[in-house]
């Protein structure tokens, strides 16, 4: 793979909210002794997934997790990405890295930067790998309307966000197809069958949670000129014709094999692209625990993702995490604010983490939520959010709430036939 001394890079691309910041912090907790440095790509303003890993793993924001927010590291970010991790092989010595892209980056153009940039002299791609929602996939290629996929439709210069979900299998080494308790055997099967005609050769994986195999994750899966199942089929069929098949510029550039050449220009990005923005919602008031769950369990179409901390009444010494992914939502007590926390343990934590955000009188206590999607009525969502506001110390009942660490409520989840007991760890290897 690596010739001399390079170190391996996986990249871990994925439709919004597929698992992979929930499968990168499994790989951390299962590394055993390699020493691994991440860093975390997340398009809003607020990099919750940096502070999620940093959270569950030993590692720090800016030691051990490095993050690019507001952007994404498959385009605007290309820059910032070379110059984080050329300074990270020099400031450190670490086993490999991982990059975790944003849920709107194409994996191949994030991979090529590691053969074509100055980051090539000290790294080499191990493999991308791919999380895929297979409740997502199976809803958008099954009888649905690719189209649709999580949202409305593009206006002709939009593409559909499923364009993305096929780019993302297409130049991917390893698919973890990811949820698997959320669909049926029949539903998985055909996501696999979908997933190994779009890119045959690669190694596909079943997992819950991101449980899969640290082995697996992190070897030499990488193969850039494997097939990419729609160009071979395009290819027998026409006698070599690379013509576009959409009409949005060519992926496929066979120099570059997997890689994909990048059709994004300098100002091209996730809005023009796919329509997909995002916006912060952040207020130091607690909120209301009933009038919270209706609106973060009932969250307009528009909205494609949703993330962040919350702040709720009745509970108002826990930490509250809230994440939002198509037809699933969900709260978890993440354990106690630092403000909850002894004196003296607020002055440590608050000195190894200087950028906590600190407020005089609530500390960190705060409803932080980023919500991306298309043409997503800001004013009216905040507006929702905000009728469900009440003043610091205001009694409340959060019974319905989960209060011990790490334990978690759904707010809303989809409607599904369970066949069977999810399956973990299943590797298929494909034939390479
Ligand atoms: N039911 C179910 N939920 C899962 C599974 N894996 C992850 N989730 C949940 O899906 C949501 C999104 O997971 P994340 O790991 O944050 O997804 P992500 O791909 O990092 O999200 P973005 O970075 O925003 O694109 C969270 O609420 C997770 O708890 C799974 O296998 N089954």
């Amino acid at each position: 793979m690596n010739a001399g001394e390079t170190i391996p890079v996986t990249v871990l691309g994925g439709s919004l909210g597929a698992g992979k910041t929930t499968l990168l912090n499994h790989l951390l907790t299962h590394a055993g002794d390699r020493d691994i440095a991440v860093l975390v790509n997340d398009m809003g303003s607020v990099n919750v997934d940096a502070e999620l890993v940093a959270e569950e793993s030993d590692l720090a924001v800016g030691d051990g997790v490095t993050e690019l927010s507001n952007g994404c590291i498959c385009c605007e970010l290309q820059d910032d990405l070379e110059t984080a991790v050329v300074r990270l092989a020099r400031e450190r010595s670490f086993d490999h890295l991982v990059v975790e892209a944003s849920g709107v980056s194409e994996p191949g153009p994030v991979a090529r930067l590691f053969v074509t940039s100055r980051a090539a002299a000290r790294y080499g791609v191990a493999g991308l790998a791919t999380v895929v929602d297979a409740r997502l996939f199976a809803d958008t290629f099954g009888d649905g309307d690719p189209d649709r996929t999580v949202a409305e439709e593009g206006d002709g210069s939009v593409r559909p966000l499923s364009d993305l979900l096929v780019e993302q299998v297409e130049s991917a080494d390893l698919v973890v197809l990811n949820k698997r308790d959320l669909v049926s055997d029949a539903e998985l099967a055909a996501v696999r069958d979908a997933v190994e005609a779009l890119r045959p050769g690669a190694t596909v994986v079943e997992t819950t949670r991101g449980d899969v195999d640290a082995d697996l994750l992190l070897s030499d899966l990488h193969d850039p000129d494997a097939p990419v199942g729609w160009r071979a089929a395009l290819e027998n069929d026409t006698g070599g014709d690379e013509s576009d098949r959409d009409g949005h510029g060519d992926h496929s550039d066979h120099d570059h094999g997997g890689y994909g050449d990048h059709d994004h220009d300098d100002t091209t990005h996730a809005e023009a692209t796919y329509g997909v923005t995002s916006f912060v919602y952040r207020r130091r008031a607690p909120l209301d625990p009933d009038g919270a769950a209706a609106v973060l369990g009932n969250l307009p179409e528009s909205v494609v993702r949703a993330k962040g901390s919350l702040w709720v009444a009745g509970a108002e010494n826990v930490h509250f995490t809230y994440s939002q992914a198509g037809p699933s939502a969900y709260v978890a007590a993440a354990g106690p604010w630092v403000a909850s926390r002894p004196e003296f343990e607020q002055d440590t934590y608050r000195r190894n983490h200087p950028e906590l955000d600190w407020h005089d009188d609530h500390g960190d206590r705060r409803t932080e939520l980023v919500f991306i999607g298309r043409e997503i009525d800001e004013d009216a969502l905040a507006a929702a959010l905000d009728a469900h506001l009440l003043d610091p110390g205001a009694s409340a009942d959060a019974g319905d709430f989960p209060t011990d660490p790490g334990e978690e409520v759904a707010l809303a989840e989809p409607t599904r036939e369970r066949e069977s007991v999810p399956t973990t760890g299943a590797a298929s290897e494909g034939g390479r």
